[in-house]
């Protein structure tokens, strides 16, 4: 795997090696990777001729100066994954080398940048939108992968890529959870014994939903999710909404091609998000 740290060397490299009718698929993260992470190094494997990733803890998403400072951040360990992932590239830039003082960004996301994650994290999508323009504008890639975890960052990239008319396509990979249903985060790292067992009634909340779709209303859904929830030792739940998973609206609607469930909640040091798609497989 070749690792480069500015931005020149890793669009020289691509330039160079990338034979005229390949495609290069690109993994953005922040690094602390684990098997979610690596299996968009696998998907990105299985589509595309050359694999990107890069590590980036990104200042400009973060909203809390303390979880900034506090994010992990397990380098060589990445490394060596990365490694026997078979990862091609590996682009692993300092702040200076993805900002300057001189730096402007400004989009308009609509409502996105209003509603739930958007909401509670005030201009977070602003920086990750911001990041991931200028990490696409440096690797070209033909094919960008994120995960279903994140899956209103998904929409918010999405609308970027169609607004900005950008040629790159983006594939959304399932959520990789533990055996016990908790999503694979890297911020798990901080969740103690007992905040690890509460953290799991985000997921029963989700399962409860999904186990009930074909009997009861969306509202009810609702209603019996923020009750579960409410209830849950050891959890603040910050959202349990259910949208409609095209238009990234709330519905009502059981007629709904695609219904998502998306939940929020503190726990312990930490926050945590998942959703599950509700009236598919
Ligand atoms: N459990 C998972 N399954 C599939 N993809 C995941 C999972 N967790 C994260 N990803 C994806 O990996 C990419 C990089 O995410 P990131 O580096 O922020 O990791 P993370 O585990 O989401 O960390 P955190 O939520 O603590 O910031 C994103 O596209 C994200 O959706
Ligand atoms: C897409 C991303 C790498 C941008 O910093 C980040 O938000 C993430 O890891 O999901
Ligand atoms: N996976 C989303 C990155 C963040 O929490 O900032």
């Amino acid at each position: 795997m070749e690792i480069f740290r500015t931005r020149a060397e890793v669009r020289n490299y691509l330039e160079q090696v990338k034979p005229e009718g390949h495609s290069v698929g690109f993994v953005p993260t922040m690094g602390a990777l684990h098997q979610g992470h690596l299996s968009l190094i696998e998907a990105a494997r299985n589509k595309t001729d050359l694999v990107v990733c890069s590590i980036f803890v990104n200042p400009t998403q973060f909203n809390d100066k303390n979880d900034l400072a506090n994010y992990p951040r397990p380098i060589e360990d990445d490394i060596h994954k990365l490694r026997e992932a078979h990862c091609d590239v590996l682009f692993l830039p300092e702040v200076g080398e993805m900002y300057n003082s001189a730096d402007k960004w400004n989009i308009e996301l609509e409502n996105l940048d209003n509603i739930l994650e958007g909401e509670i994290r005030p201009g977070h999508y602003h920086g990750v939108t911001q990041i991931v323009k200028k990490l696409f504008d440096i690797i070209s890639p033909d094919y960008a992968f994120f995960g279903q975890k994140d899956f209103q960052q998904f929409v918010v990239i999405s609308f970027m890529v169609k607004k900005l008319g950008l040629k790159v396509k983006l594939i959304m990979c399932p959520i990789v959870r533990e055996k016990d249903g908790l999503a694979m985060s890297s911020r798990n790292v901080y969740l103690s014994q007992e905040d690890r067992q509460h953290a799991l009634a985000l997921f029963k909340s989700l399962s409860k939903a999904k186990a009930d779709f074909d009997t009861m209303s969306i509202s009810e859904l609702n209603r019996n999710a923020m009750d579960y929830l409410s209830n849950a030792p050891g959890i603040k739940t910050e959202y349990f909404e259910i949208y409609n998973a095209d238009t990234f609206e709330p519905t009502t609607s059981k007629a709904t091609e695609k219904v998502i469930a998306l939940v929020a909640a503190r726990v312990g040091k930490i926050r945590i998000i998942d959703n599950m798609i509700l009236n598919k497989n």
